[in-house]
């Protein structure tokens, strides 16, 4: 059966959940109807209810009426979710698809029993706006499922499948790099400003150069630097400015904050026990 035929439950209905529940829908493939929210303050979710969504505040009862639960709360809540939710499953009927940082498949199968089948998936804010890069990893789940959770993930951005031991990795990377690559944004609509700018027209034009930088590797699938050297003028004021950067160590705080990231994601459950 294709994802687009289950009942879904969404434990943890914040940021991400709210806002892959939203890119659902704007995918046209799924109904508001057949997808519950969970979260302990419904007034939260008032607005998503008016749109046609389930919510309730009993995890419980959102896990007997679905088929894919999505596992959207904060690592540190997720046990006191799992020991709530644990008789309501039935490992025959329901998949588990978590988003929880740094949770691996192990730390849930052994809360909530080893025949449940759970995959991971990291995805980004941009699934508000079926832009994710979003990265899979479940190598112990069936085929079957493996595909029902790309085909719900496919209807809000791009999809990868990768080994389980990199999941943290890709978070620093895709999940993180969202904030990233806005700061890195703002930082170019400061230097605008202080060169003749309103900050608004500013953060516009740096915007849209992110977003055509962006395109051009994915457009003509090319290396970073084969882009630069196009716009890399000998003498010119690009060079100028680029190595200016580097001296400053713009590259290497890039990649440091990557690795600070991705070490951090790995003790955000672990380190709590
Ligand atoms: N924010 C991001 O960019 C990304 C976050 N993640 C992961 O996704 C998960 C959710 O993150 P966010 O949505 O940003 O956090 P959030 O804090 O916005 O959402 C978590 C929600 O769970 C609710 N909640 C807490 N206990 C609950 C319970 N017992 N029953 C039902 N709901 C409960 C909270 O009220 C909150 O609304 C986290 O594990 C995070 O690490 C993954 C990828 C990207
Ligand atoms: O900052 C965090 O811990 C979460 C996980 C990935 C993005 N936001």
């Amino acid at each position: 059966m294709s994802s687009e035929k289950k009942k879904v439950a969404i434990l943890g209905g914040g940021n991400m959940g709210t806002a892959l529940a939203k890119g659902m829908v704007a995918s046209g493939k799924y109904i508001p109807a057949d997808i519950t929210l969970t979260r302990r303050n419904l007034r939260y979710l008032e607005s998503m209810e008016k749109e046609g969504f389930q919510v309730t505040t009993d995890n419980a009862e959102a896990v007997a009426g679905a088929d894919i639960i999505i596992l959207s709360i904060l690592p540190q809540q997720l046990d006191n979710v799992l020991d709530t939710i644990a008789p309501s499953i039935d490992p025959a009927r329901h998949l588990f698809v978590s988003i929880v940082t740094g949770v691996m498949v192990e730390d849930i199968v052994q809360r909530v029993g080893q025949e449940v089948q759970v995959i991971r998936a990291m995805p980004n804010t941009a699934i508000a706006i079926r832009e994710s890069m979003t990265c899979i990893a479940g190598s112990k789940a069936s085929e079957e499922n493996r595909a029902l959770v790309q085909e719900i993930f496919e209807a809000v951005g791009e999809t990868v499948e990768i080994e389980e031991e990199l999941m943290t990795s890709a978070t620093a990377l895709c999940a993180c790099g969202i904030a990233f690559f806005l700061r890195s944004i703002r930082a170019a609509t400061q230097g605008g400003t202080e060169i003749g700018f309103h900050a608004a027209d500013a953060l516009r034009m740096a915007a849209q150069t992110a977003k055509g930088a962006a395109s051009l590797l994915l457009y003509f699938q090319s290396h970073p630097e084969n882009e630069i050297d196009k716009v890399t003028s000998p003498k010119g004021c690009t060079i100028a400015g680029l190595n200016e950067m580097e001296h400053h160590g713009f590259s290497s705080a890039m990649i440091k904050g990557i690795k600070t990231s991705s070490l951090k994601a790995e003790q955000l459950y672990h380190k709590e026990k």
